[in-house]
């Protein structure tokens, strides 16, 4: 098989131990999980780790591999601590099959095993011929059926071969032979005996099927998050006098009881005399029981230049096609769901188009005029109101009342009797008593429960009524037809694309995670830089589509005008788009579970649309609520499109520019901060 360039030739462990773990401690929270944990495993050999559930073997997996950090401790893997610049575990030099399956469900077979093909730097002929052995080996079932539809047994081989591709030093199985049969079970252990013949490749294995383990070289019996003992399964029966590994293992741990209830001070229910560690030249016929700290050992200095430090933080554009294309192959695979991604933005435009901002229509309004005559001011005024979205119902005071009461009529108009006289008066004379005034006004009591669209409605006709002293010119800026749906439209394009992209990312990275897709990636050599920028720009493609049908809909159906840059609009949209992918990419790395990822996401959607100035002008927002509304990724950005799309103006005026920058400044912040919780977290 060809090497990776990048790899660093084999190297072997310290003192010819594959893993040194030195009074390693973990907890989680109040939690102690691994508590002064010392194990040995020698460099070409099998360690079979075993230890009752929950007693942290996994834990302590994930802490050998890097995907969970040490509290206390020190860790050594093939040479040196994991993630340590240059260092190759994480990377190709580390196969790890995580307990959870850790397999996209929507990808093949081959699919699976060519990803982390991708990621190791394995040349496609060396890929088919490891996959080609690796499906013939675990007696896989055809290379192109669906991971979603094989069993939970075939599923657990896929996921072994994955960690076996690419020929790694060290292979990490946690519990690898759960679900298999026993004929494949006794394959698998002589696959992994015939590897380590050659020394060069060590492995760690765990196990419920204790008896299996006496094909390892070295078992360690783990319990309360320590090692009780370590060493040659054969030996450690005889020293029990136990038929079998097992009976040694409930020994040992009734040995550990009896001495923890002697040393009731002993936190973790005691451990036994300290012994001999692998590398002091220990008598193999003897296991090491109670592994204590040993000799105190002088922990060795680890350095790497510059060049490597920088070289180790630069993502790799090889992982980055890897994820790119497993995104792809996936969106291929749900042809559904990326036509549900690419729609829904287009639904949603086209349903405010459609129902925000219209005119009331036929709203049935009581009209109650006492005065008579057909040449009255009263006739001439009723005959201003807009007919499609009034229909005026003539009628007496106390019918037109009951009807209001009742919910029939949405307002009630009333005209006195003298009203045309009266209203002449007022016109003419400079000052009159108060009975001409009410009595020449119209009076108008509206049910206010639908006050928004009948105040809207009566003052666009009091505009209309007042024509002989209002002259409305040719707007300076948007046309005499402009409506609340222009005014909304271009903040709530900027809205749908945000929170598409915030929806998509948080729900896709939280679910990754949680299936152990994140981890495997991360042991696989893939960094969150990689991982971020990789989501970043197939995630662009998404949003570059949506942009497009929201622009064909928005100009061409809907016709909502565009006065400037076509390039700028799309930019400015595009942008938002990589805030709500970086914003969800924060979500994501920050929290754990789909159902609280949802919540953070819902409920920053409402408050950030209404104090955006999206739905209503910000300046209409009280004062302390605008400064923090200036402040949000939209409010300026919204600004910039309204001013772009139907002023026409460009990045020359500060209006326009100051929505790119905040909208930049956010991306630039949500992405180092996504990367930040990402590191912290992992
Ligand atoms: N993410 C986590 N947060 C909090 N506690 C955890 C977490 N992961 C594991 N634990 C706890 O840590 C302890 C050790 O868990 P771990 O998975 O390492 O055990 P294990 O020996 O591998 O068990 P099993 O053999 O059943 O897989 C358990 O008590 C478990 O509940």
């Amino acid at each position: 098989m060809k090497a990776d360039e990048e790899a660093p030739p084999p190297s072997p462990g310290l003192g010819g131990s594959a893993i040194r773990c030195r009074e390693v401690c973990r907890s989680y929270g109040e939690l102690k999980v691994l508590s002064n944990l010392n194990l040995t495993v020698p460099q070409g050999q099998i360690y079979g780790l075993l230890g009752p559930s929950g007693c942290g073997k996994t834990t302590l997996l994930k802490c050998i591999v890097g995907t969970l950090k040490i509290s206390r401790g020190h860790i050594s893997v093939l040479g040196k601590p994991p993630a340590f610049p240059g260092h190759q575990v994480p990377g190709r030099m580390v196969g790890y099959m995580p307990q959870d399956l850790a397999l996209y469900n929507e990808f093949t077979i081959s699919d699976t095993l060519t990803f982390f093909g991708r990621i190791h730097g394995l040349s496609s002929t060396d890929t088919q011929a490891r996959m080609d052995f690796l499906v013939d080996f675990l007696d896989l079932p055809q290379k192109s059926k669906l991971v979603r539809n094989l069993s939970g047994g075939q599923k657990r081989r896929v996921s072994l071969g994955a960690a076996l591709l690419q020929n790694p030093q060290l292979l990490i199985l946690d519990e690898p032979t759960v679900g298999v049969d026993p004929v494949l079970r006794a394959k698998i252990w002589q696959h992994l005996v015939e590897i380590v013949k050659t020394g060069k490749v060590s492995v760690v294995i765990t196990t419920h099927y204790i008896e299996e383990a006496r094909q390892a070289n070295v078992v360690g019996l783990m319990r309360n998050g320590r090692l009780l003992a370590e060493g040659h399964p054969e030996t450690m029966m005889k020293q029990h006098n136990a038929p079998t590994l097992e009976k040694a293992f409930l020994q040992l741990c009734e040995t550990s009881d009896q001495v923890g209830s002697k040393h009731s001070t002993s936190p973790l229910g005691g451990v036994l005399e300290s012994s001999q560690s692998f590398e002091s030249g220990r008598d193999e016929s003897q296991p090491i029981l109670g592994v204590g700290p040993g000799p105190v050992e002088e922990l060795p200095k680890y350095s790497a230049d510059w060049k490597v430090r920088v070289r180790h933080v630069m993502p790799k554009w090889r992982n980055i096609a890897a994820l790119i294309i497993k995104t792809t192959v996936r969106m291929k695979r749900m042809p559904g769901s990326l036509c549900f991604q690419f729609l829904l933005p287009v639904i949603q435009i086209s349903l405010m188009c459609l129902c925000i901002g219209g005119d009331p229509k036929e709203i049935q309004v009581a009209v109650v005029n006492n005065e008579t005559s057909s040449s009255s001011y009263s006739q001439s005024l009723l005959s201003f109101l807009d007919n499609s979205s009034v229909q005026q119902v003539n009628l007496s005071h106390a019918e037109a009342f009951s009807g209001a009461y009742n919910g029939e009529y949405w307002a009630v108009i009333g005209f006195g009797k003298n009203f045309t006289s009266y209203l002449t008066k007022r016109m003419i004379q400079q000052q009159v008593s108060k009975e001409v005034v009410d009595g020449g006004s119209v009076h108008v009591r509206l049910d206010q429960t639908s006050k928004l669209s009948l105040r809207r409605k009566y003052s666009t006709d009091y505009f209309s009524l007042s024509r002989f002293s209002f002259q409305f010119e040719e707007p300076i800026y948007g046309s005499m037809n402009s409506d609340f749906t222009t005014f909304v439209t271009p903040g709530a394009v900027l809205s749908i694309t945000f929170y598409l992209a915030v929806g998509l990312t948080a729900l896709s990275f939280v679910i990754e995670r949680k299936e152990g897709l994140m981890d495997r990636c991360w042991v696989a050599g893939v960094s969150s830089l990689e991982t971020v920028l990789a989501h970043l720009i197939s995630q662009l493609f998404v949003i570059s589509i949506q942009v497009i049908l929201l622009l064909l809909l928005m100009l061409l159906v809907f016709k909502i005008p565009n006065e400037g840059s076509l390039v700028l609009v799309i930019a400015l949209i595009g942008l938002q788009g990589v805030t709500g992918i970086s914003f969800g990419l924060v979500i994501s790395s920050a929290i754990d579970d789909e159902q609280n990822a949802n919540q953070a996401a819902l409920g920053v959607f409402y408050p950030n649309l209404i104090v955006s100035g999206i739905i209503w002008p910000v300046e209409c927002i009280p004062y302390p609520l605008r400064y923090i509304s200036l402040a949000l990724p939209q409010t300026y950005a919204s600004e910039a499109l309204r001013c772009i799309m139907y002023r026409g103006w460009g990045l020359s005026r500060m209006m326009v520019w100051r929505g790119f920058a905040v909208t930049l400044g956010w991306n630039t912040f949500f992405v180092i901060l996504a990367i930040v919780i990402l590191k912290l977290r992992t």
